[in-house]
């Protein structure tokens, strides 16, 4: 929990909520009778905001605005931070300053800042400007992986490959993403068997996390265990993430199955910024406000600190002149 006191840990919780907003002086339960069994007892979450929150955004964001977001966020508590991708600028103009970013941001001690790679050039790159993590990401969708990254999937398990094998001899951790786990813009429906065969060959070639995106947040509680169930005979429980999308309003509610069913390592973004450039529609990931408030009233120890990443949120939103999509800072803004 580092050293972030309990009272900070809990804000915003069901007690906070019943005490210092509605007033109820009695009856409050004590924290730790909220801390329901059977959940893991500490989640990580996987903070994307500055990477897939920032990446679909049309007008170009300064690159010293996105420096001071990433900094917020590591002062927040969060140990892991995708600061920025190194693909084509012709493909996703936003994160063409993706050297400048990661070579400008305050590194805290403990906090992994890992990177996207669509290829062998995209590694080398960010190797050069300084990464020491970075992620691969392929999908579960054939037209998904054409629209994304312009070649079929076995092409990208290929080019992966020869990523993770660079990666390894330089010590680099690699994690894998599986895009389409719950659904696709353009195919619908994707087996859950789809899902786990992709999975495992990014598993077996040696990423040590495969974060699973419902990349257009169409998945269901429902949709979520059956692919989950499939997925975790393959690859350990620990070893997985979930990447929620909040398209259909379903995100929080696909986290709490995954979590119920031990999954322990949430993606999430500031004031739930985002959408993919090739998934027409999809709105953005999941509020990571959204997520601690949830974590928080379940007595689930995050280590993060929600007025914090609260404050990065109002930072960013003010910047992209936008309304947070974060229910839980709409709610504070508004009391
Ligand atoms: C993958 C490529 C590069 C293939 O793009 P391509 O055009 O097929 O690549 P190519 O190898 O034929 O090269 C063409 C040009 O791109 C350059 N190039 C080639 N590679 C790189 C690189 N790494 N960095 C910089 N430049 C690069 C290369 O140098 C060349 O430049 P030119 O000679 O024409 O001047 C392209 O399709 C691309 O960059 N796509 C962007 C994909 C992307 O960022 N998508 C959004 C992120 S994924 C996502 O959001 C989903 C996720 C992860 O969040 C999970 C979920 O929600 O599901």
């Amino acid at each position: 929990m580092g050293n972030v006191p309990t009272a900070v840990k809990h804000c915003l919780s069901y007690q906070h909520l019943l005490k210092e907003h509605l007033g109820v002086t009695e009856g409050v339960p004590p924290e730790q009778e909220c801390q329901i069994t059977g959940f893991p007892q500490h989640i990580k979450i996987v903070e994307v905001g500055p990477r897939d929150g920032l990446q679909n955004e049309k007008v170009i964001v300064p690159t010293g605005i996105k420096i001071e977001l990433i900094n917020r966020l590591s002062e927040a508590g969060l140990s892991v931070i995708e600061a920025t991708s190194f693909v084509s600028s012709k493909w996703v103009p936003q994160m063409a300053d993706h050297k400048e970013v990661l070579q400008g941001i305050k590194k805290y001690a403990g906090v992994h800042y890992p990177v996207l790679t669509p290829n062998v050039q995209g590694f080398h790159s960010a190797i050069a400007a300084g990464a020491t993590e970075i992620s691969v990401f392929a999908a579960a969708s054939e037209s998904f992986s054409k629209m994304n990254i312009n070649c079929s999937i076995e092409e990208s398990i290929v080019k992966y490959e020869e990523v993770v094998r660079s990666a390894r001899d330089m010590n680099i951790p690699v994690r894998g993403y599986v895009s389409c786990a719950l659904g696709c813009p353009y195919e619908g429906c994707i087996v859950p068997e789809r899902v786990t065969e992709i999975a495992k060959r990014l598993y077996s070639m040696g990423c040590y996390e495969i974060s699973l995106g419902d990349t257009i947040g169409i998945g269901t509680p429902g949709s979520m265990k059956l692919m989950l169930d499939m997925v975790m005979k393959e690859i350990p429980l620990s070893s997985l993430a979930v990447h929620c999308h909040d398209t259909y309003g379903q995100a929080l509610a696909n986290i709490l199955t995954a979590i119920q069913m031990g999954v322990s390592v949430v993606d999430s973004a500031v004031a739930g910024l985002g959408g993919c450039p090739y998934a027409k529609g999809a709105t953005g990931n999941v509020a990571t406000e959204d997520v601690l408030y949830m974590l928080n009233g379940l007595g689930i120890d995050t280590g993060v600190n929600l007025y914090k990443v609260m404050d990065a949120g109002n930072f960013i939103c003010k910047a992209l002149n936008k309304k947070t999509n974060s229910k839980v800072a709409q709610a504070s803004l508004s009391s």
